[in-house]
């Protein structure tokens, strides 16, 4: 199984996103546009870098009632996206909703549900009174989602091992929370892992944001990465032959 980059592009301006976008185009598949992005330059923006070449993963973390999520889930349907969020602690009925409104609108679409945020960590679940620890209320929420007929779920690269044996091999799992061993534990991060143990574990995607855009050379520092995660494809390919 092969892991691929996701660029998260969490930064204020389209212009500061354009010499990035194009030292990348033609070697980056995909790129996440967030709530900064969004929030700041709509669906125009989505639609830009679509015709730049992109892939591109929305990333809203929908959470509300079955119907408002359904509805929003149709009004984006008209946009160049593969890949858009949704909070699974929102319910199996919201869930159900979300995809039923995906399958008529836009089957293509991949609806990844967020099982808990790779910023949390046990004490901050028992803040919000979850008493379980992070891989459990990842794996109740991941099944959750897989019955409500999601196809891929955004969790730690922690959880991707327990996800994998315990869930239909078709999902998809999608891992932030990367991070260099020497960078793990010094920002909001708290469920970290490098980008080649995230692929080892076997996240189908990594999220990589502020380790590419702050690197002195964010182009470089993606190719690296993506260097480190096709190395490790094949050395797998080495080693399954
Ligand atoms: O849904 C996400 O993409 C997401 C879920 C999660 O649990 N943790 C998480 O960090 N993310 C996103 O992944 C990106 C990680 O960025 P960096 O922490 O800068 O690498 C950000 O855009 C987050 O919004």
């Amino acid at each position: 199984m092969s892991t691929d980059l996701i660029l998260a592009l969490d930064v204020p301006t389209r212009e500061e996103a354009a010499p990035l976008l194009r030292q990348l185009r033609g070697s980056l598949n995909w790129v996440k546009i967030g709530l900064q992005m969004f929030t700041a330059h709509g669906p125009d923006y989505v639609r830009a870098v679509a015709d730049e070449g992109f892939n591109v993963f929305l990333d809203l973390k929908l959470h509300d009632i079955p119907n408002t999520v359904a509805k929003a889930v149709e009004s984006l349907a008209p946009l160049p996206i593969g890949m858009l969020t949704l909070h699974t602690c929102g319910g199996r009925e919201m869930m159900v909703a979300a995809q039923k409104a995906a399958a008529q609108t836009k089957p293509g679409l991949l609806l990844l549900g967020v099982t808990v945020l790779t910023s949390t960590n046990a004490a901050g679940l028992a803040e919000t009174g979850v008493n379980a620890a992070p891989e459990s209320q990842v794996l109740r929420l991941a099944k959750l989602a897989t019955d409500a007929g999601l196809r891929g779920l955004v969790c730690s690269p922690l959880e991707v091992p327990v996800l994998r044996r315990e869930l239909p091999a078709h999902m998809q799992l999608v891992t932030p929370g990367i991070r260099s061993a020497a960078a793990a534990g010094t920002d909001d991060q708290k469920r970290t892992m490098t980008p080649a143990e995230a692929a080892r574990a076997g996240s189908s995607f990594i999220v990589v944001g502020r380790p590419i855009l702050k690197a002195p050379d964010p182009a470089a520092a993606a190719r690296a990465i993506m260097e480190e995660l096709g190395q490790r494809h094949n050395q797998t390919q080495a080693n399954d032959g």
